[in-house]
């Protein structure tokens, strides 16, 4: 696959870190300090920076391609003459196991909810569609989470064929990282929010999902705006180890941890196990799966090892 930026480089607009940064000056909404406390809830580690010079030209950008696409819905329903509902806008949002992609995700979703219309923006994550343990486990796919025969995708298809259908309401099952299985009886109920964002390693990828009443569908026919969240395996690697080790000191200390047993390890211990994880079941995923869909987005995010936004590169169409 070439990258884009190379010889792919023509179906992108391609902006070094300085060149969108700039692009801030002409983002209508200032965000006031009381918002930026709201949003340093979103993570300690959150750059405030960071978030006013990328995300919010980011979260600009979505609203000016929400706002279109919902001016020409609502056009063509009075050229039809009816008056059917309005659907979510969907943004997919793609990339590796602990790249940010639900960092991203939570920052912009309190951005979009900030512009003057206000939107209802709701969130999923693909990790509710993973088969149970108890199917994985059965397949022979424990140790293969993440990767694409690891999902549901037939759900995930039903799920957004729902939702863009127009249904006052959709469910979608939910993932527990702290039991590492998908909860029983639990289901994430999505009442027409105006943008749906869904988040997960999977999104992009091709191939049609057969065995639904849409045979030849792909997921990303559903989307209508899609991140890649980019960077380095190195610097993805080690942001995976830090977030295991910082999981380890918390997280796997609760008595329903399915990494109970891990809390005990020993610093070196705990940094070989992470490693092992992403040797055999992440790194690959990455290389194997994900990688090959970053063209496939409208929108690829490139970060340096603090986190921070390099390179913003856009599809011209
Ligand atoms: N913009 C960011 N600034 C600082 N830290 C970040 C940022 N994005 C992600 N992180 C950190 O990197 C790790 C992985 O991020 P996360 O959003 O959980 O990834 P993913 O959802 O892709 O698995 C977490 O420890 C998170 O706190
Ligand atoms: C749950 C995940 C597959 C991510 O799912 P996603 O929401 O991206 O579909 C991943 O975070 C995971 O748990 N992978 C298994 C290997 C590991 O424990 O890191």
């Amino acid at each position: 696959m070439s990258a884009p930026g190379s010889s792919a480089a023509s179906m992108f607009i391609d902006l070094e870190r300085e060149a969108w940064r700039s692009l801030r000056a002409s983002t209508p909404l200032p965000l006031a300090s009381a918002d930026i406390e709201g949003l340093r809830g979103l993570g300690e580690q959150l750059d405030l920076e960071e978030v006013v010079d990328v995300y919010l030209p980011l979260s600009r950008l979505l609203n000016l391609q929400v706002a279109a696409a919902q001016r020409l819905w609502a056009d063509q329903q009075a050229f039809l003459g009816g008056t059917a509902r309005k659907v979510p806008f969907i943004i997919a949002i793609a990339g590796s196991v602990a790249v940010g992609k639900s960092t991203t995700a939570r920052i912009l979703q309190a951005l979009l909810a900030r512009w003057p219309d206000h939107p209802r923006v709701e969130l999923v994550t693909t990790d509710g569609f993973l088969f149970p343990n108890r199917i994985l486990t059965e397949r022979g796919l424990m140790k293969r989470k993440g990767f694409p025969e690891s999902y549901d995708r037939r759900g995930l298809v039903r799920f957004l064929a729902e939702l863009k259908a127009g249904r006052a309401e959709v469910t979608a099952p939910v993932y527990s990282h702290l039991v590492y299985d998908v909860v029983p009886d639990e289901a994430k109920v999505i009442r027409q929010p105006d943008i749906l964002i869904l988040e997960g390693l999977n999104v992009l990828q091709s191939g049609p999902v057969e065995g639904t009443r849409m045979p030849g569908t792909f997921l990303s026919d559903f989307f209508d705006f899609s991140i890649y969240v980019d960077a380095s395996e190195q610097d993805i690697r080690h942001w995976y180890v830090n977030r295991f080790l910082h999981l380890q000191q918390t997280a796997f200390r609760d008595e329903r941890s399915y990494f109970r047993r891990f809390s005990e390890l020993t610093h070196e211990q705990a940094v070989a196990l992470a490693e092992s994880v992403w040797a055999e079941i992440n790194g690959p995923n990455l290389a194997q799966n994900i990688a090959p869909t970053r063209s496939r987005a409208r929108l690829i995010l490139t970060k340096g090892p603090d986190h921070k936004v390099k390179r913003v590169r856009l599809r011209k169409q």
